[in-house]
């Protein structure tokens, strides 16, 4: 056997308690279980996205193009944090399930991370798609995602420490190019972030959403909230309606 091969043995066989808890809450339970919840709401049908948690100094990932809502905690895999982003052979991992690879958004959730973020939810929501779709032809592949009186938007973090959004506030959404590799996301990811200091979220143009929060339920109903806002944007603009009320 091959030396990486011996690694990812001894990894799996030594640290399998770190994704084994009775503990609903515990990220090796919680991501399959937040998985199962965003495939029936159409966010990680196909493969497509996935979620991450940190958890102290552990970082716990889903598998990379599997289907998402059958994961199980033995599949998860955990970085010691913090760790490099760059290459991914550098990165900390203490726990690689064999025969699985880690999720390919594991640089834009390291960013995330890097934030701060407690936990970060990658979607393919079909809602989020259109919108980007929407700005770009109405308002220019420069823009972002803006509405406001919205009550929904309540659900919307201002910034850190800085409470939630008014009624009467724009949210405002950045917007991405997307890349071939989900991993060259990254810089994208970062550039939107620093332009954008106070955001919960990045859309990514024809191909989803990441969203962030300061632990997993907060980033599960933000992403709730910005995806009620994102149908209700194209249905909206169907009817003629604008986004932003003078
Ligand atoms: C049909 S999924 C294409 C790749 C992608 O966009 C994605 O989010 C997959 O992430 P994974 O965690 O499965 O590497
Ligand atoms: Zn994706």
């Amino acid at each position: 056997m091959c030396g990486d091969g011996h690694k990812a043995v001894e990894a799996s066989t030594n640290y399998d308690y770190l994704v084994q808890s009775t503990d609903p809450e515990h990220p090796a339970n919680l991501i399959p279980e937040m998985c199962r919840k965003f495939y029936n709401w159409g966010w990680v049908t196909g493969t497509g996205g996935g979620t991450s948690i940190r958890h102290g100094d552990h970082i716990f990932l889903a598998p990379s193009g599997v289907q998402k809502e059958l994961i199980k905690s033995d599949n998860i895999f955990v970085i010691q944090w913090p760790t490099k982003k760059y290459p991914a052979e550098d990165r900390n991992y203490i726990r690689k399930p064999l025969a699985l690879k880690p999720s390919a958004c594991t640089p834009l959730f390291l960013t995330a991370f890097e934030q701060g973020a407690g936990c970060c939810i990658h979607t393919h929501s079909q809602w989020a798609v259109l919108v980007t779709l929407l700005v770009e032809r109405e308002m220019g592949s420069d823009a972002c995602f803006e509405i406001s009186h919205i009550e929904q938007i309540k659900g919307i973090p201002r910034g850190k420490g800085k409470g939630y959004l008014d009624y009467h506030d724009t949210l405002r959404v950045p917007i991405i190019e997307n890349t071939p590799y989900e991993e060259d996301l990254t810089e994208g990811l970062e550039a939107a972030m620093n332009k954008y200091p106070d955001t919960y979220a990045v859309l990514v143009r024809r191909h989803g959403i990441y969203v962030w929060g300061d632990n997993p339920a907060k980033a599960k109903t933000q992403c709730e909230s910005l995806d009620y806002i994102f149908q209700l944007a194209v249905e909206m603009h169907k009817l003629g309606l604008p986004w932003i009320k003078k």
